[in-house]
């Protein structure tokens, strides 16, 4: 007995497509199902003018399969030089949808990140006069603060400072893997909302550790523990509107995950659909999928719904996604949730 649920199409608020070779690899994984993401500006060097987002945008749409629908949304990388007035050029043509801060040195390509915040504070203020929102990696980077309590420290001692300091300021806390995170976004009524990776709704940090070390389920912010897991899983399926998909599907080739020093990133372009279809019934929420992937992310960013529908069928037996994504830089993994997903897209 098959079921299906048609959605409007929906979008991701957070992905990685790199450039070249991975860019045309990876691409077509999104394209397939998503109408518009926003695309991650941590190229070596990173997308931080006008310019070279324009560029970038350009590059994107060329690697782009013939007959696939998709629009990229560009962030710019903000960075202590960054220039308000080309961030307000950028936003006026239409050309970015986003900023995004990454405090240096805390993720994949951030280390022309932000240490000093006074330096940008003259475009933040830019930024919420204009109305243009700032996407955040939200974890602190001091050698004396755990791993784990990162984010929650983040919120306390650089997320809360930076909204009061800034009215009116939109912010997106990116990729939020804590109760921490959840109960801050709740706390406020306007201007703030967070986007939710699919592979943080499936794994804990035992997924990553226990049995051996699973470099392919190692990504930043780092899996919690298992109360964090069910606050997102909570928070995705409620349908309250300041939650929504950004999937961080973020590409490394197999060699630079399995590696003595492996970097940090999920790969779920390929079947993230699926696997939310799984979570979302499993939670008794199927139901609420379509606000979380499709209506929610508009909405926030003010931009209409997408007119098209996707249709995501579930069957008796497992579906079959591939392994592995073939690039010329290399394999890469798709994320294994470990078990079987009766869902597709059509
Ligand atoms: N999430 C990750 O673990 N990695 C991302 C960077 C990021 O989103 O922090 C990447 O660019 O590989
Ligand atoms: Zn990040
Ligand atoms: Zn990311």
């Amino acid at each position: 007995m098959t079921e299906t649920l048609t959605l409007t199409r929906p979008d991701d608020w957070h992905l990685h497509l790199r450039d070249g070779a991975m860019l045309k690899a990876v691409l077509p994984e999104t394209a397939r199902d998503f109408g518009r993401a926003i695309i991650m500006p941590n190229l070596v060097p990173p997308v931080v003018t006008g310019a070279q987002a324009a560029a970038y945008r350009d590059r994107i749409l060329a690697a782009l399969p013939a007959g696939m629908d998709f629009a990229p949304l560009m962030t710019l990388y903000l960075t202590e030089d960054t220039d308000p007035a080309d961030v307000a050029a950028a936003h006026a043509s239409g050309l970015i949808t986003a900023v995004k801060l990454y405090p240096a040195g805390a993720t994949t390509n951030s280390s022309s990140g932000v240490s000093n915040f006074d330096k940008v504070r003259p475009v933040l203020e830019k930024m919420a006069e204009i109305g243009l929102p700032l996407c955040v990696h939200g974890e602190v980077t001091d050698a004396d603060i755990d791993i784990f309590d990162r984010e929650a420290v983040f919120i306390d001692r650089m997320l809360d400072p930076i909204r009061k300091a800034t009215p009116g300021l939109k912010v997106v806390m990116e990729h939020i893997t804590t109760a921490n995170g959840v109960d801050y976004v709740k706390s406020a009524p306007q201007d703030l909302g967070a986007t939710i990776t699919t592979h943080h709704l499936i794994i804990n940090r035992n997924h990553i550790l226990v049995g051996g070390i699973k470099p392919h389920y190692y990504c930043l912010p780092v899996a919690k523990r298992e109360e964090h897991r069910l606050a997102l899983r909570a928070a995705a399926t409620s349908g309250d509107a300041r939650f929504f998909l950004g999937t961080d599907s973020a590409p490394h080739t197999d060699p630079n995950k399995e590696s003595g020093c492996g970097c940090a990133g999920c790969f779920t372009a390929t079947n993230t659909m699926a696997l939310l279809a799984h979570v979302f019934e499993e939670e008794g929420a199927l139901g609420s999928l379509e606000a979380f992937a499709s209506k929610n992310g508009p909405a926030f960013y003010g931009l209409a719904e997408n007119q098209s529908k996707i249709t995501l069928i579930k069957s008796d037996s497992p579906s079959q996604f591939p392994a592995k994504i073939n690039s010329d830089d290399g394999p890469v993994t798709v994320f294994d949730p470990g078990f079987p997903v009766y869902w597709s897209v059509a």
